[in-house]
């Protein structure tokens, strides 16, 4: 397999407060995907990428970035990295094109006004160029924050939280844009709180939590082994105990009894079969229902499943 873009070893940061943000995170990033980092507030995702993009020093692990061990050879790598904050961060009365190129040139890349305007209106900045970046809305302020970290040509883009606060609309637009620089070749790192994000675009899922990456797969591969199906029958007459002949799948009783509740499967189908072979044996036996709601887990339940079964194992 090719070398991964990003490989980060054992990484550690203790902040001098004493909080440990990162404790021994090992994490590949295949050049090309687009990976999304999910984890809850405080997990130590911003840490993480502040630790690659050089805003965090770590306290111990080691970062290798395009085959280049970040200590030694930061500079060089730093260039092929580009970084879109959470926090909006410009001079709000430049011009927008002024304010990308300017942005170039702090990488010390020699000046391409082509490449500028390639950026700008891949973004739908063009028509917006000369105007002061203040006046933009916040959704257009984003895209000015996404051309300055493009502005010198990143293989590697670390976008933090690129949808907060930004409404429907704009977001499906964003994923369009974030999917064509993937098309061209552009490996991206994304950090999100809306998981429906990581859902439609990522290939691949971390999942972080107090500064420990929990799980790392590819999302259909997260789907599949830890997807569940959940089907709730509601019954005629109130039953008191599930009986023996249905003990082998996974029921519960709620409701006072007036509800079967099956939560099983794995997210290849299977719950759903488990579901309609479950609902004749209930007609077998002889059990009512007046009423069958089934819903398979997405990436969200899966992701809280696993942020809270972790907590309780750590209580
Ligand atoms: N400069 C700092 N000094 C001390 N502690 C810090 C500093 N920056 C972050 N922390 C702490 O490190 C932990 C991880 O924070 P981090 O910002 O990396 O999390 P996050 O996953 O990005 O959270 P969010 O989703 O809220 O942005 C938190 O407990 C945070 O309070």
């Amino acid at each position: 397999m090719d070398e991964p873009i990003l490989d980060i070893r054992g990484l550690e940061k203790t902040y001098r407060g004493g909080v440990k943000a990162l404790d021994g995170v090992d994490l590949e990033i295949r050049r090309g995907e687009i990976f999304a980092l999910l984890g809850p507030n405080g997990a130590g995702k911003t840490t993480l990428i502040g630790a690659v993009c050089g805003m965090v020093r770590p306290t111990g692990g080691m970062i290798r970035a395009f085959g280049m061990d970040m200590e030694r050879h930061w500079k060089t790598a730093r260039r092929k990295i580009g970084l879109v904050p959470q926090e909006l961060s410009f001079d709000m009365f430049d011009k927008v094109q002024r304010q990308v190129r300017f942005s170039r040139g702090m990488f010390g890349c020699p000046p391409d006004e082509a490449r500028i305007e390639e950026v700008l209106r891949s973004l739908s900045l063009w028509d917006k160029r000369d105007v002061q970046i203040r006046e933009l809305s916040g959704g257009m302020k984003r895209r000015v924050m996404i051309a300055k970290a493009l502005s010198h040509d990143p293989e590697l883009l670390f976008l933090d939280e690129p949808t907060a606060g930004v409404d429907v609309e704009l977001r499906r637009d964003m994923w369009r844009q974030i999917d064509a620089l993937r098309d061209r070749g552009v490996t991206i790192i994304l950090t999100t709180h809306y998981i429906e994000e990581a859902e439609e675009m990522a290939d691949r899922v971390g999942v972080i939590n107090k500064g420990k990456v929990l799980l790392v797969d590819d999302k259909s591969a997260i789907m599949s082994k830890l997807g569940r199906t959940e089907a709730h029958f509601t019954l005629a007459e109130p039953m008191v105990n599930i009986p023996a002949a249905l003990s082998d799948y996974p029921l519960t009783l709620e409701g006072e009894g007036t509800c079967l509740i099956y939560r099983g499967g794995d997210g290849t189908g299977k719950g759903k079969r488990e579901v309609a072979d479950l609902a004749q044996r209930l007609t077998r036996e002889g059990v009512a229902f007046i009423g069958l709601d089934t819903r398979e887990s997405t990436l969200e339940d899966i992701f809280v499943d696993l942020v809270e079964d972790k907590e309780e194992q750590a209580a």
